[in-house]
């Protein structure tokens, strides 16, 4: 296990009190609620997702003693939403990455490092059913975590409208989408949208998107691995909106 993993009703409580970036709280789905009450309001008050796990699951996540409850603690600070709007105010573009419920995090962190490659400016990815920030992140993306903000969204949809109206262009991706990828013009600030490895963009998001793109694929597979997407659309990005002058 490579999260930060803190143990024991003490420990949580403290996690919470303290203002640490949580991911989420697992909770013994056999012990009494009214033990944790406190620790449940006060993960409820931080907006902290709290999930009902049987004990072999926490067992599985800590060697130390549990009392049947653990927080997994963040690798990382997430940014939020509106400061990251802030933070690209000025710019003349901006672009960013949606990741519509990816799960591995090898491909968080693989994102993250072209993501710094490239100059985008930020990764989205909602609070919940999504691979969140971990140690193996932070190990995958070999350092770029520390200069590619993260902001966790609560609507990936309501953020998708947030940032159009803020003059992104948004481009979804899919294996059946509409137009070959080379054939956008990128010229402007772009939200790329990447889905999840089992199964893609959900319906409404991809509704929601101006473009939807496909990348071509001429072999027997019927899609590439995520992160893989993920780099091909974000270099398209950059070529287009870097040409090489000859
Ligand atoms: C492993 S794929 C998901 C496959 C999933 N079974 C599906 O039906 O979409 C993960 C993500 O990579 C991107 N992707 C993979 N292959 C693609 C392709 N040929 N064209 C565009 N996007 C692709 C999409 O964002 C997709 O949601």
């Amino acid at each position: 296990m490579t999260d930060s993993i803190v143990a024991g009703r003490n420990a949580v409580r403290e996690a919470l009190r303290s203002g640490s970036d949580i991911n989420k709280v697992y909770v013994q789905d056999s012990i009494n609620k009214n033990q944790v009450k406190e620790l449940l309001d006060l993960a409820r008050k931080r907006k902290v997702i709290v999930q009902n796990v049987p004990k072999n699951k926490i067992d599985s996540m800590t060697d130390e003693k549990h009392q049947g409850i653990i927080a997994s603690i963040s690798a990382h600070e997430y940014m939020d939403f509106d400061k990251f709007l802030q933070t690209v105010e000025g710019k003349d573009i901006a672009n960013v990455i949606i990741l519509d419920g990816l799960e591995d995090p090898h491909n968080l962190g693989s994102i993250l490092r072209t993501c710094d490659a490239t100059g985008f400016d930020a990764v989205i990815i909602p609070k919940r059913r999504s691979v969140q920030l971990t140690e193996t992140v932070a190990k995958t993306s070999t350092g770029a975590i520390e200069y590619i903000p993260v902001v966790r969204v609560t609507n990936i949809n309501q953020t998708i409208d947030k940032l159009k109206d803020r003059g992104f262009w948004v481009v979804g991706t899919d294996g059946s989408g509409d137009t070959d990828y080379r054939e956008l013009s990128l010229d402007m600030s772009t939200a790329v949208v990447i889905g999840s490895e089992g199964e893609g963009i959900s319906r409404k998001t991809l509704e929601k998107c101006d473009f939807t793109v496909k990348i071509p694929m001429t072999g027997q597979i019927t899609s590439l691995n995520a992160s893989v997407s993920a780099a091909l659309l974000m270099y398209e990005v950059y070529r287009k909106q870097n040409p090489v002058r000859l």
